[in-house]
């Protein structure tokens, strides 16, 4: 059977990393594409001079032309730019919506068929641009953030908690800006939701508001400590847990940046929900009860959405 191919639109810090990881993980050949001539063609080589010691066969090309991409399987977005300190990242709307707008018309030429995940960001609306402007069926299209956002609750749980990672499980939905929603009700240790947890005196009310709070703020904590730029390594990892899944049909329950069509009340938008991936894209959306607080929580998540999907309406006509 031929290897599937897996192209990158954006060959930077996020771009370099998950063409690595795609790499290691033997998901497929892999393709980067960049705006800045030389640099997709220098990272897939050097990356392709580290598989012999790696212990990986994958094809790994670059360019500068969006006929790279063509027939990819799957499409990772991270063109673009990332905010810097004191930044948010609605910040970057108008420059990265022109960006995007961009890939959108490479993908629908080349790679109409690929199950596309975006992460550029302000990621919600950036996803949500890309599937209107690519007219690609909004099962394919995905925004990659809450499996990020999740990662770091449950790293910070963890850490709390004195107990493995692979013990912890979280969502947090919503979009994907500090008024994200991480679910406290909906985590658990080992299988036992994380109230009990506090309950058996494991830690404090007051310790999960802080790691609330710090899993709310995370993409701005490495951004101060950066500097230049934003996380890479873990949203690299969150976006390929994706593409595994759609790969492989793993069919894998993942918190990701779906379209709705009126799931949790809500209507032509991309927002953070948990979904099923599969060899289809998204195969369904799971719909969870949510109690008073958390509705009003992910109510106000949802509106900050809408606000800047109006923004980026009255920026580029084509999308109105
Ligand atoms: N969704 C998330 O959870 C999440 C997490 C981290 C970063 N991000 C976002 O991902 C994006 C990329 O982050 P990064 O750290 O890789 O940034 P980066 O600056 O390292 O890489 C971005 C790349 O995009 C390229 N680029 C710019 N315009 C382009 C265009 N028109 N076509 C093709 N390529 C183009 C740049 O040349 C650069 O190589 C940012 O918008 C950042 O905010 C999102
Ligand atoms: O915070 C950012 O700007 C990047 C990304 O959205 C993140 O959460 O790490």
């Amino acid at each position: 059977m031929s290897r599937r191919k897996i192209a990158l639109i954006g060959a930077g810090n996020i771009g370099g990393t998950l063409a690595h990881l795609a790499g290691l993980k033997e998901l497929g050949d892999i393709v980067l594409f960049d705006i800045v001539d030389g640099v997709p063609q220098g990272k897939a080589l050097d990356l392709a001079q580290s598989s012999p010691v790696a212990g990986y066969d994958a094809k790994l090309a670059g360019g500068a032309d969006y006929s790279v991409i063509e027939g990819a399987d799957v499409v990772i977005v991270t063109a673009g730019v990332p905010r810097q300190p004191g930044m948010s990242r609605d910040d970057l709307l108008t420059i990265n919506l022109g960006v995007i707008a961009k890939v959108a018309e490479g993908v629908k030429r080349y790679a109409p068929n690929a199950f596309v995940i975006c992460i550029t960001n302000p990621l919600d609306v950036m996803v949500w641009a890309l599937q209107k402007a690519s007219g690609l069926p909004t099962q394919r299209v995905v925004g990659m953030a809450g499996v990020l956002d999740s990662s770091r609750f449950r790293y910070f749980l963890a850490e709390e908690l004195n107990v493995s990672v692979e013990d912890v499980s979280a969502f947090v939905l919503g979009g994907h800006g500090d008024d994200m929603v991480p679910s406290v009700r909906y985590s658990a240790v080992a299988g036992v939701p994380l109230p009990d947890v506090v309950a058996m005196g494991w830690t404090t009310q007051e310790r999960i508001d802080a790691i609330v709070d710090r899993t709310r703020k995370g993409g701005g904590e490495i951004v101060g400590l950066l500097k230049t730029g934003s996380a890479y390594y873990a949203p690299a990892t969150a976006a390929i847990a994706m593409a595994e899944s759609y790969l492989k049909d793993k069919r894998r329950v993942l918190p990701c940046a779906a379209y709705l069509t009126g799931q949790y009340g809500v209507k032509d938008l991309y927002v953070g929900v948990p979904v099923v991936i599969g060899a289809n894209g998204v195969e369904r959306v799971m719909e969870i009860d949510l109690d008073a607080s958390e509705r009003a929580m992910f109510e106000k998540s949802v509106a900050s959405v809408r606000v800047l999907i109006e923004a980026a309406k009255g920026l580029n006509p084509a999308f109105a």
